[in-house]
């Protein structure tokens, strides 16, 4: 003989309350849902038919929190109560035939209502059908997992159609029921539903004040007072925000600026309509006026209006994390959750088209300067590379209208690319490193130290057109100038001396000539360029020029990972490389060394801030010893003091 499965309530509600659903709030939800299917249900059979939902909250005699949520829709007879309320996993609500929820409703797994049970001990339906002559009913359900049924013959006639859902709290969540909270999460879900919804307030100042509070706020419709101290608020709004027409496209901006603060409570840059009519599509997406960090994309998502989750994510693209939306769809599914939308082909092509259309919105807005796209480029610049990275038309956008850092001020990779060969670095270290020189000899280089433009650069590399390549220190070896056979000759010792003393910093010493002349030493890596290579090409190139010179060196210096590259034509330097080899020569060299390694960007450590302050010492010590001629000498009074 073949047994039925056993349910235990408890254990399923605490696994739903725990692992499925977010946290008890989505009670509420479950139970308004249910409401508008019901009043859905019925509208089909009669579109005449009253379609009202409403929520009341109250305390009972025994002092529990209750809370009643009534609809005028389809009811229930007691065989459909006995088997849909009581059956977990049963739903009013699938196509037989598909086995999937039926479009025109929300709920589809028959689960939702054991929602309630994670505020409430207590349910209790009672309900009319809308079948000719069906009796009322009474189902009562409890949290230890046991029902019962009656029928109402008596009160039938009294009972309309419809359902009121009644909740009794236990006494550890009362507060799920309080009237605020009810209020809150009834605006929350239901407030974009295309109905009549209502909740019970007190009104302000209290019983004895009568009905007369029913200001702007309140429903129209039902302003019918419940009693003497309570009034009916409606939360819902009559249409869409964003499909709300209005006299003017800045009249629009302005009323959805306004929904987009007291939404998401942040004053957007602007707007993107988002509208994909097949799906059942409809929103708005609104431009974050702050820089966030990508990944960070959450929105807000509604299923035939009723809030899913102010916080689902798929929806759109990854990329687009510089906007927020708001989103309402007939076509896609919820997870049983019903708090992220299931991953399925359809969200696939959702998430592909209103990408689409806001590429589309950055094509046709962002090539026209004005204040919105100053902002926008300078607020999502990392947005937009992102998009770039993965859509080509995006790329030459970006290429077009966003500006880079680069050696010549901030320039487009367009304009850069228009001087001929596009160089860019791929750290911004390096970049710092190598501006300065780069820009006194009139090299422009590209910072692309930022995340995604080497990935970005790299894609350009393989357009046609494109000539662009990552900067090698070969690149500025050549830009920078060679001092002349003597002059290597003549400082050769000189260099000899540094080239020792730096060894210690596993730094190399070379000697060129650049502007500008107030630099008289920058700091290369080799990592960057490997000058040794550059320099044996050149020995193999022009063995007679370079003579044994190259060799000294290359030798000695094998395997250094930074070049201190003296520059001839300053002064400070040219007056280092001519004075005789002991302390002053070392501490002069050891502080061109440390500020070359801070023009490069690189903090010193500890030991070369010692280092630094040692030298200079020196460098004082001496230059006080030896009084300049027509300067007061070292026992010469200063003439401030
Ligand atoms: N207010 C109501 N009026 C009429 N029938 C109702 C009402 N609330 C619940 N029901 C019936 O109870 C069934 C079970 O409801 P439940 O909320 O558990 O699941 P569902 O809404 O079908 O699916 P889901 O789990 O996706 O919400 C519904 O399919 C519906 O037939």
């Amino acid at each position: 003989m073949s047994e039925r499965f056993q349910v235990d309530l408890t254990g399923m509600v605490d696994l739903l309350s725990r692992h499925l659903y977010s946290g008890p709030q989505v009670y509420l939800r479950e139970l308004i849902q249910n409401a508008v299917d019901a009043v859905t249900a019925r509208a089909a059979l009669d579109p005449a038919a009253p379609v009202q939902i409403r929520l009341r909250t109250s305390t009972d005699a025994a002092g529990a929190a209750t809370l009643e949520v009534s609809d005028t829709g389809i009811g229930l007879t007691a065989d459909e109560a006995t088997e849909l309320l009581a059956t977990i996993g049963r739903s009013s609500k699938r196509d037989q035939a598909l086995g999937t929820g039926r479009a025109e409703f929300i709920g589809q797994f028959g689960i939702g209502m054991l929602a309630a049970f994670m505020v409430a001990e207590q349910i209790e339906f009672t309900s009319r059908s809308v079948k000719v002559d069906a009796t009322a009913i009474r189902w009562q359900g409890r949290a230890d997992g046991t029902f019962d049924v009656t029928e109402l013959p008596e009160a039938g006639a009294e009972i309309p159609i419809g359902t009121t859902v009644r909740l009794t709290a236990r006494r550890d969540t009362a507060h799920w029921l309080a009237n605020d909270t009810v209020l809150s999460l009834a605006r929350e879900y239901g407030s974009l539903l295309p109905f009549d919804v209502a909740v019970s307030v007190p009104i302000e100042g209290g019983a004895g004040s009568g009905g007369a509070a029913t200001g702007g706020g309140d429903a129209g419709g039902a302003r019918d007072a419940v009693n003497e101290a309570h009034t009916w608020r409606r939360v819902t709004e009559p249409e869409l925000p964003w499909l709300v027409e209005q006299p003017s496209g800045s009249a629009r901006s302005r009323a959805l600026t306004d929904y987009c603060e007291r939404t998401f409570g942040f004053t957007p840059l602007g707007h993107i309509d988002l509208n994909l009519p097949v799906a059942g599509v409809t929103g708005v997406a609104f431009i974050l006026p702050q820089a966030v960090t990508p990944g960070s994309g959450q929105h807000r998502v509604y299923m035939k209006r009723m809030l899913l989750s102010a916080r689902t994510e798929k929806v759109l693209p990854e990329w687009a994390f510089f906007v927020r939306a708001v989103i309402d769809s007939d076509t896609l599914s919820p997870t049983a959750s019903r708090e992220q939308l299931h991953d399925d082909e359809i969200l696939l092509g959702v998430r592909d088209a209103l990408g689409e259309q806001i590429k589309r919105w950055a094509l046709d807005t962002l090539r026209s300067p004005s204040m919105l796209t100053q902002k926008v480029l300078q607020t999502h610049h990392l947005a937009l590379r992102a998009i770039a990275l993965t859509d080509p038309d995006m790329l030459t956008l970006v290429s077009e209208v966003l500006p880079f850092e680069t050696s010549d001020g901030p320039m487009t990779l367009a304009a850069v690319a228009e001087l001929g060969e596009l160089v860019y670095t791929s750290t911004t270290e390096a970049f710092q490193r190598v501006a300065a020189v780069a820009r006194a000899q009139g090299l422009v280089v590209v910072n692309a130290g930022y995340v995604y433009d080497s990935d970005l650069l790299a894609k350009l590399a393989a357009r046609p057109g494109w000539n662009v390549r990552e900067l090698t220190s070969a690149d500025l070896v050549q830009v920078l100038g060679m001092p002349g056979v003597e002059r290597e000759m003549a400082a050769a010792g000189a260099l000899s001396v540094a080239r020792g003393i730096l060894a210690d910093e596993d730094c190399d010493a070379i000697l060129r000539t650049f502007e500008p002349e107030t630099v008289p030493a920058v700091l290369l890596r080799d990592s960057e360029g490997e000058h040794r290579r550059e320099l044996d090409r050149e020995r193999s190139e022009k063995p007679d020029l370079w003579d044994g010179l190259l060799d000294s060196f290359a030798g000695e210096a094998q395997g250094r990972t930074r070049t201190l590259v003296l520059n001839d034509r300053s002064p400070v330097a040219r007056r280092l490389l001519a004075a005789p080899s002991g302390a002053v020569f070392d501490a002069g060299l050891r502080s061109l060394y440390l500020s070359a390694v801070m023009l490069a960007g690189e903090g010193l450590r500890s030991a070369e801030s010692a280092a630094l302050s040692d030298s200079l010492g020196v460098l004082l010590d001496a230059a006080l010893a030896a009084p300049t001629p027509g300067r007061p000498g070292p026992d010469t009074a200063h003439p401030d003091s």
